[in-house]
């Protein structure tokens, strides 16, 4: 299973790298905005890219005078993120493992998130760095209710099918420049 993961983890990086440099993040920024509609008067969860990861924060910035927004802070291995609330514009701080965040401001808890990846699947499966955040935190946040996990990645960054482990938490959907795909529930 671990070189297994590590296997699709070098070829997904690979594959964002060549994507980042060559696909217009527009449509996807569109479909992200579009699908966010749906949710306004809710704490949306982004990221503040590193990498080669796809940026958010233009699609959630226009959200912001009907949603709230929030960027996530670590605290850790082993341990959930948390997020804080974020005004467009407004100053960053480093936020743990090269991530960027609003330090100062007051906590939230996000109902719907937009989740960084390295590799995704049509089933929901995901895989990220490896750290195990964003599963921590999404088990977390659903035993108090329901929540909403978008990915946001390339198109490129398709895989066939993810190993998956028991802690993996689903994604709702994904969202990329060809644009939004509903997980099909697995089997
Ligand atoms: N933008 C962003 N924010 C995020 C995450 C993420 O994946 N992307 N996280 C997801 O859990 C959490 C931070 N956890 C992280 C855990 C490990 C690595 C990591 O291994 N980074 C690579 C280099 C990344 C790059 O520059 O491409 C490394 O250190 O080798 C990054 C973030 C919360 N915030
Ligand atoms: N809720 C949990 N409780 C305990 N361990 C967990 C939980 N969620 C994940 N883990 C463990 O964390 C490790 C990393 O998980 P995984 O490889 O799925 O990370 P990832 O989803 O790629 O990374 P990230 O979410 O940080 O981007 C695994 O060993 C996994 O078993």
């Amino acid at each position: 299973m671990a070189a297994a993961k590590a296997a699709i983890r070098a070829e997904a990086k690979a594959r964002r790298a060549a994507a980042h440099g060559s696909t217009d993040p527009a449509p996807a920024h569109a479909a992200l905005a579009a699908l966010l509609g749906a949710s306004a008067g809710q704490i949306v969860a982004g990221y503040a890219p590193i990498g080669t990861e796809i940026d958010p924060l233009p699609a959630l910035a226009p959200l912001a005078a009907t949603h709230r927004l929030c960027l996530p802070v670590t605290h850790g291995r082993g341990r959930p993120l948390s997020f804080r609330a974020w005004v467009p514009g407004q100053a960053l701080g480093p936020a743990g493992f090269g991530t960027s965040a609003p330090l100062e401001a007051p906590e939230l808890v996000p109902r719907v998130l937009v989740v960084p990846l390295l590799a995704f699947d049509r089933l929901g499966g995901r895989m990220g760095y490896g750290a195990g955040h964003y599963d921590r935190t999404l088990a977390m946040l659903r035993a108090r209710g329901p929540v909403q996990a978008w990915g946001l990645a390339y198109a490129a960054q398709e895989f066939d099918a993810l190993p998956q482990e028991p802690t993996d938490q689903p994604l709702d959907g994904i969202v990329t420049e060809q644009g939004v795909l509903r997980s099909a529930p697995g089997i």
